[in-house]
């Protein structure tokens, strides 16, 4: 059905992945999939519900007894193909990237290397999953800590990272030893089922990874109402993850939450100006806003306000908006009718509160799903882009005074996953990096997401955190074994 030019065609799956089995989409039961810069039809999934996800959770519970007998460095060597598949087919997979969720080509082909990192990284962690032995409390105990994997886990994705955010949770979890079943983003299924292929290819067993597309809520209800399933890891909006956690509770699963952010991006007197209009253009604008630690709040100092917002708007005109398969293009589309009607309304709601407009403030030209990177000033705390997570290319830019305003300002919200400030003072620094109540802290760069460092939040951005050598211990379990009986007969 798809005019993508791919090298490798059979990449383009349009099938879901259940219990070892590709299940092709039938007239009746098609869920299409639209590039959101033309609106046209690239593909289509099926739409499954409950029957197929028990039937992929029963399949992952069988899968995952002899995976889990495996060692480690085999379950590594298996994890670590998969990577050097994904990289040896990164085109194809930035190509349908971009073709379903929009992101410039360069920068889908850039998220393919980063998913494909954190395979790469837990290839290495799984055979690091150490336990202890602890000096007994009498003669004859010896004392043994054990890490065992988990179990099966349930894994719900969001679509604004359609792979990364799925290998930042199926790496550490195959190399744990768990099963995984996914139900992806309806919006971006053909990244999912792209990687399980690959998987296949790479030598992940039958039934050990499925992929489950469809109804959200009849999958989701399947996934978090099943006793077998002992984890659920979920990466979305807050309110979704809310009500996940409450259907989760029953079955008391162990639960992963990436959830909403509200970042502040932070500019103080003594920072390097240029340096800090270049952050804020990575941790504003990066995927149109469509991240989770985008900055969402610019709080810059009185001194340097007035340069700080000519340098930006002059920057940001210079980058283009449109089709991410075109030349020089910086900007994508917003995923959906409903993100570019939250955007028109985080504006008009700011302008009729007093901002100014800077730049842009308007749906761009190419209508549709477009609109023009926006730069505001003279923004208040009483404003929608204050509150809310605005998930898309406008920055709000607010004047500040003193760094105990700016930082009582910034931790100001409900959430608490990533946080910005530029300062080449050594002791605003450390001082600035305690007092922000975030999980995630980003000093004098705009870009802090990476395999090896710990990725999550705190407050209502959720639990838990991903990559780094905490993320493996997430999908593992800690046994104590008492061994008794070793003094001499
Ligand atoms: N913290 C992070 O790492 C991170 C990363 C990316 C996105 N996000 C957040 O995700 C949001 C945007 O992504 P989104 O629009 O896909 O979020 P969303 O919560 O609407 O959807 C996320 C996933 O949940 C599924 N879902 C929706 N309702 C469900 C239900 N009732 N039962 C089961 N599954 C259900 C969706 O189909 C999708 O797969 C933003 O708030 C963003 O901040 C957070
Ligand atoms: O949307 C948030 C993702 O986690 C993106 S990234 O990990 O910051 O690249």
């Amino acid at each position: 059905m798809s005019d993508l030019q791919l090298k490798d065609p059979s990449l383009l799956v349009e099938a879901a992945y259940v219990a070892g089995a590709w299940v092709e989409a039938t007239d009746e039961n098609a869920i299409n999939v639209t590039n959101p810069a033309t609106g046209a039809v690239i593909g289509r999934v099926p739409n499954l519900g409950a029957a197929e996800t028990d039937a992929a959770i029963e399949a992952a519970a069988e899968a995952m007894k002899a995976w889990a007998q495996r060692t480690a460095k085999d379950r590594a060597q298996v994890l670590r193909r998969w990577h050097d598949l994904m990289m040896e087919h990164q085109d194809d997979l930035g190509t349908i990237l971009t073709a379903e969720q929009g992101k410039p080509l360069a920068e889908a082909k850039g998220e393919i290397a980063y998913s494909a990192s954190f395979l790469e990284w837990f290839s290495e962690e799984a055979r690091r999953a150490y336990g202890d032995i602890t000096p007994g409390h009498a003669p004859d105990k010896r004392l043994l800590t054990l890490k065992q994997p988990i179990g099966v886990v349930a894994a719900i994705t969001p679509w604004n990272f359609p792979s990364a955010m799925i290998t930042r949770k199926a790496g550490p979890a195959f190399a744990a030893g768990c099963a995984m079943v996914l139900k992806p983003a309806i919006q971006t299924p053909l990244s999912a089922t792209a990687l399980a292929l690959l998987g296949e290819r790479a030598g992940l067993p039958k039934g050990l990874f499925s992929v489950v597309t469809g109804s959200a809520g009849a999958i989701g209800g399947a996934l978090t109402s099943s006793k077998t399933v002992r984890k659920l890891t979920f990466t979305g909006s807050t309110e979704i993850g809310a009500l996940l956690y409450e259907q989760c509770a029953p079955t008391i699963k162990k639960l992963g939450l990436e959830l909403g952010g509200n970042a502040p991006f932070i500019v103080f007197d003594d920072a390097d100006v240029d340096a800090a209009v270049e952050g804020a253009v990575i941790a504003k604008f990066r995927n149109n806003g469509q991240t989770c630690v985008c900055a969402n709040r610019i709080y810059v100092q009185a001194g340097v306000y007035d340069e700080f917002a000519e340098k930006l708007a002059a920057k940001v005109a210079t980058l283009a908006t449109g089709n991410g398969f075109d030349e020089g293009i910086t900007f994508g589309p917003l995923i959906d009718d409903a993100a570019v009607a939250k955007v028109k309304e985080h504006v008009e709601d700011a302008t009729s509160k007093g901002a100014s407009v800077a730049l842009g403030g308007e749906a761009h030209d190419l209508g549709g799903l477009f609109y023009q990177p926006t730069i505001l000033t003279d923004v208040t705390s009483d404003m929608l882009v204050t509150i809310e997570e605005t998930f898309g290319p406008v920055a709000p830019l607010f004047k500040f005074d003193k760094e105990s305003e700016a930082v009582e300002a910034a931790n100001d919200t409900d959430f608490g996953l990533a946080s910005y400030f530029y300062s080449r003072d050594l002791a605003r620094v450390w001082r600035v990096s305690e007092a922000l109540d975030f999980g995630m802290v980003g000093v004098n760069t705009g870009l802090i997401s990476t395999a090896e460092a710990p990725f999550g939040g705190v407050k209502m951005s959720g639990l838990g955190r991903e990559g780094s050598r905490y993320g493996l211990e997430d999908f593992m379990e800690t046994k104590y074994v008492c061994m008794g009986g070793i003094d001499e007969a």
